[in-house]
C-alpha cells in the first residue's frame, strides 16, 4: 500500500471493538489489533514513551494496559527494543493509533506489530474516563472483544476473571533452561549492543519474567550472568558458586511464589550478595518475614519520584507493579531505604545484617529515566567486598 493510501485508509480503521469492565461499563471503539477476545486485569500506565517495551514486559502477563498518553504508535516498532521474546500484555487500550509512524529506527507500524504478536487492541475510546474510573474504583477485570462482538458474553468473561491475587505467574513466563547472557545495553551511535570486556562477577539471575535490559545492565557492570528458571532449587544455584544472585521482576502475586521465597531464605542464610528488582524485591521482603499486599491501582508510569529515606535525595523512576511490601509488622532486620513520594509506599529495602538489597522501581527503564541505575551499586559493591574479604 502506498504511504498516502495508508494514511487515508488505514487498515482495520473501521472494525469495531469493545472493552467491557467487570462492573458493567462498556467502552465502544475501533480494533487496531487482531480479531478475538482478551480477558485480564485492566491497569493504566502514564508513560509517554515506551509502548513497545511495556507490551513486551513479562510483568504484564494477565493484564491489559491502557496508556494515558493519547497518541500511541507515533514511533512505530523496532525489534531490538522488545524486552522479551513475545508480547505478554493481554491487550492494549488507547485513545488514538496514528495512521503512520515516523522514526528513523522504525521497522514496522504499531498495527503491524500488534498483528505479528497476535494482540487484541482497541482505540478511539475515552482513555481519560477509563483511567479516572480505575483510579476511583481500583483495578478492574475487563474483556476486549474485536471482530465478533457480544457485550453480554464479554461482561460474563470479565466477571469470571479470577484476579491477580494468589496467581503465580513467574513460573509460567520463566525460561525452561539455564542459559548465559552476554549482551550489554544498546548503543544508538553504532546501533549495536555493547560488549563488556571485563567480567568481574559471576551472577546467577533468577528469571521470574526478566526484562532484557536488566540483564544488559548487569553485563555492562561487569557481571557474567547465568539465567536460571524460576523454580531452580537454591542448592543448585549455590552449587554454581556465584558471587551474587539476582532476583528479577515478574508478573503475578509475589506471595504465591513460595518456592522462590524459600530459595531466597537459603541465600540470605548463606550471606551471599543478593539484589531484587520489583517482584524480586517483593520476594526478598517475604523471605525476610515481611508481608506484601495488593495496591488499589498500582504504579505504572515513567515519572514516579522515589526518595532515599536517609540521604533525602529523589530519583525519578519507572514503575510497573500492583503489589507492594506491606508497612505493617516489618521485621527488625529489614530497613526501608526508599519510599514513593506519590503515596509513601515502600520502594527500597535492605537487610541490616546481610548484603541483600531490593528495589521496587525499574532502574533499567527503556526509554528512560535512567537515574535509578545507581540502585545496582550496593549489589556490585557487596560482591567486590566479599572478594576483598577472600
Ligand atoms: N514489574 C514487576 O516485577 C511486578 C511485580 C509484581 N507482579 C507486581 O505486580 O507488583
Amino acid at each position: 500500500m502506498s504511504k498516502l493510501k495508508q494514511i487515508l485508509f488505514p487498515p482495520n480503521d473501521h472494525k469495531p471493538a469493545v472493552l467491557v469492565l467487570s462492573d458493567g461499563s462498556v467502552f465502544q471503539g475501533v480494533s487496531v489489533g487482531v480479531d478475538g477476545c482478551a480477558v485480564a486485569e485492566v491497569v493504566f500506565n502514564t508513560a509517554i514513551t515506551g509502548y513497545q517495551e511495556i507490551l513486551s514486559d513479562p510483568s504484564y502477563a494477565e493484564q491489559m494496559v491502557t496508556l494515558t498518553y493519547p497518541h500511541i504508535g507515533n514511533t512505530g516498532a523496532t525489534a531490538v527494543d522488545d524486552e522479551s521474546v513475545q508480547v505478554f500484555a493481554k491487550g492494549l487500550i488507547i485513545r488514538d493509533c496514528p495512521a503512520t509512524d515516523s522514526n528513523w529506527r522504525s521497522e514496522q507500524s504499531l498495527r503491524d506489530y500488534l498483528q505479528q504478536h497476535q494482540v487484541v487492541a482497541i482505540s478511539d475510546i475515552d482513555t481519560r474516563a477509563l483511567t479516572n474510573q480505575l483510579r476511583e474504583q481500583g483495578s478492574l477485570s475487563g474483556c476486549i472483544m474485536a471482530g465478533d462482538i457480544d457485550v453480554d458474553q464479554a461482561l460474563a468473561k470479565a466477571k469470571a476473571f479470577p484476579g491477580l491475587q494468589g496467581m503465580d505467574l513467574a513460573k509460567v513466563v520463566s525460561c525452561d533452561q539455564p542459559h548465559t547472557w552476554s549482551e550489554g545495553t544498546y548503543d544508538l551511535n553504532s546501533q549495536q549492543f555493547r560488549s563488556s570486556g571485563v567480567q568481574n562477577h559471576r551472577v546467577v539471575s533468577y528469571d521470574f519474567g526478566v526484562k532484557r535490559n536488566i540483564l544488559r545492565i548487569l553485563h555492562d557492570l561487569g557481571c557474567e550472568v547465568t539465567v536460571v528458571p524460576a523454580q531452580t532449587p537454591a542448592e543448585e544455584v549455590l552449587a554454581m558458586k556465584p558471587d551474587g544472585i539476582f532476583l528479577s521482576n515478574g508478573p503475578g502475586d509475589p506471595a504465591a511464589c513460595d518456592y522462590a521465597v524459600a530459595a531466597c531464605q537459603q541465600f540470605l542464610e548463606a550471606g551471599i550478595p543478593l539484589f531484587g528488582i520489583c517482584l524480586g524485591h517483593q520476594i526478598m521482603a517475604l523471605a525476610m518475614g515481611a508481608g506484601t499486599m495488593k495496591m488499589k491501582f498500582g504504579h505504572h508510569g515513567a515519572n514516579h519520584p522515589v526518595e532515599h529515606v536517609t540521604e533525602k535525595t529523589v530519583m525519578i523512576t519507572s514503575q510497573n507493579h500492583n503489589f507492594a511490601v506491606a508497612d505493617e509488622q516489618l521485621p527488625e532486620l529489614l530497613e526501608v531505604t526508599h519510599r514513593s513520594l506519590f503515596d509513601g509506599s515502600i520502594q527500597g529495602i535492605r537487610h541490616t545484617q546481610k548484603p541483600a538489597y531490593g528495589f521496587q522501581g525499574h532502574p533499567e527503564a527503556s526509554p528512560g529515566p535512567h537515574e535509578a541505575k545507581r540502585i545496582f551499586e550496593p549489589f556490585i559493591a557487596a560482591m567486590q567486598q566479599e572478594k576483598a574479604n577472600g
